[in-house]
């Protein structure tokens, strides 16, 4: 039985991909460095802690893991970072996927699903990208991560790849039977800071920009489950062992909410009173990003089950309480 490696699946994204394939029967291996990841959150695979940049690690794990497909979540992810510490982003997201790429050139495995972002767009015209729509990152993040995926076009070109970018938008929730979760420390993303808050471990939330030119004022984006976002990384799978055509995929519901319709849902979800402030607009913030996600559909036969605000901050809560609990009892 062949496997497949999971790079960063001890992450928070990759950590749910991992469930869902060892729940599907999937043999797995994981190779997380945990810089952010978390060795209890991989279920049902083996972890190997190290760096997916470490070449003769990777070179072992596909010959004795008969790895037959590589998932590539393993990444730095935060964008102001990125900002301040672009080598960081280059070294760690592109550097590192260029020697894990040359290692599966090496051992003939040629099928390999790669964690895109909606920041390869940078900020589109209208508010809403499609897969056509022109790359124009406007941070390094986001440039690291383009170049991650101009390697496996050329490679696919040279045919020694096929491949799968998904291009995720705003990933949010957390497993529904909370057995995993995202706990990444020092979070700055809107639903994981605004249910922190709604729990008490911060002790307040900020709205960054009230004058754009949307409905409210703040900012719009397409908020995907994660269990949905899961679920197309195992059709994506499929799709290339069914020796299907290189693909790359947005992943998104098609429509968005703006930081207040989250803030409010979070605030009847929780029954809390929140304490929020509005400040500036924060730099490099597109005003809208919302996917044009029909091709994920049509190519992969994805359909979401998700499509919920109130469910994926009610998942994303849950987690949350357990979170919390869990630093209590310490
Ligand atoms: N969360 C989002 O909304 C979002 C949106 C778009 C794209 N993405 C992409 O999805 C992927 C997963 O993101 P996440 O939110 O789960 O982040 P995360 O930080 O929870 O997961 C990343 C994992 O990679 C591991 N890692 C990092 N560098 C490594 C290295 N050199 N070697 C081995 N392991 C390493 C970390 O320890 C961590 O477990 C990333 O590639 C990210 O760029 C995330
Ligand atoms: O405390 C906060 C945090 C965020 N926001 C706003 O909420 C929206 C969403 O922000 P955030 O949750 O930080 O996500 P994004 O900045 O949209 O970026 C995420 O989503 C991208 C894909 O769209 C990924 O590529 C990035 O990795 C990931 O950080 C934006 O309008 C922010 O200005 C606030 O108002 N207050």
């Amino acid at each position: 039985m062949s496997t497949i490696l999971v790079t960063g699946g001890a992450g928070y994204i990759g950590s749910h991909v991992v469930q869902q394939l060892s729940e599907r029967g999937e043999r797995v291996v994981v190779l997380d460095n945990l810089v952010s990841g978390f060795a209890d959150a991989v279920r049902g695979a083996e972890l190997v802690v190290g760096n997916v940049g470490d070449q003769a690690l990777v070179s072992r794990l596909l010959t004795e893991h008969k790895v037959d497909a590589v998932m590539h979540f393993a990444a730095h992810t935060v964008v102001p970072e990125s900002v301040r510490d672009p080598l960081k982003y280059y070294g760690n997201n592109t550097c590192n996927t260029r020697n894990l790429l040359a290692c599966c050139v090496e051992a003939g495995v040629d099928r390999f699903i790669f964690s895109s972002t909606a920041a390869v767009y940078g900020t589109p015209a209208g508010g809403v990208a499609d897969e056509d729509t022109p790359l124009q990152p406007i941070n390094p993040y986001g440039s690291s991560k383009l170049m991650s995926e101009m390697m496996l076009r050329d490679l696919g070109t040279a045919g020694a790849m096929r491949y799968v970018i998904l291009r995720y938008f705003n990933v949010a929730g957390c497993d529904p039977l909370g057995r995993i979760g995202q706990s990444t420390p020092n979070a700055t993303l809107l639903l994981k800071v605004a249910c922190e808050h709604a729990v008490g471990k911060r002790p307040g939330l900020a709205i960054f920009g009230t004058d754009y030119d949307t409905p409210d004022g703040t900012g719009i984006r397409d908020y995907i489950h994660v269990e949905d976002l899961a679920a197309a990384h195992l059709r994506a799978l499929d799709h290339l062992r069914t020796d299907g055509e290189s693909l790359t995929l947005n992943c998104g519901y098609g429509h968005g909410y703006s930081v207040r319709e989250v803030i409010d849902t979070v605030r009847r979800v929780s029954g809390a009173a929140l304490q929020v402030t509005e400040q500036p607009r924060r730099a490099g913030d597109p005003p809208m990003l919302i996917a044009r996600a029909d091709r994920l559909r049509q190519r992969l036969g994805w359909t979401p089950r998700h499509d919920d605000l109130e469910f994926i901050v009610r998942t994303a809560l849950a987690w949350e309480r357990h979170l919390a609990a869990r630093d209590a009892a310490r």
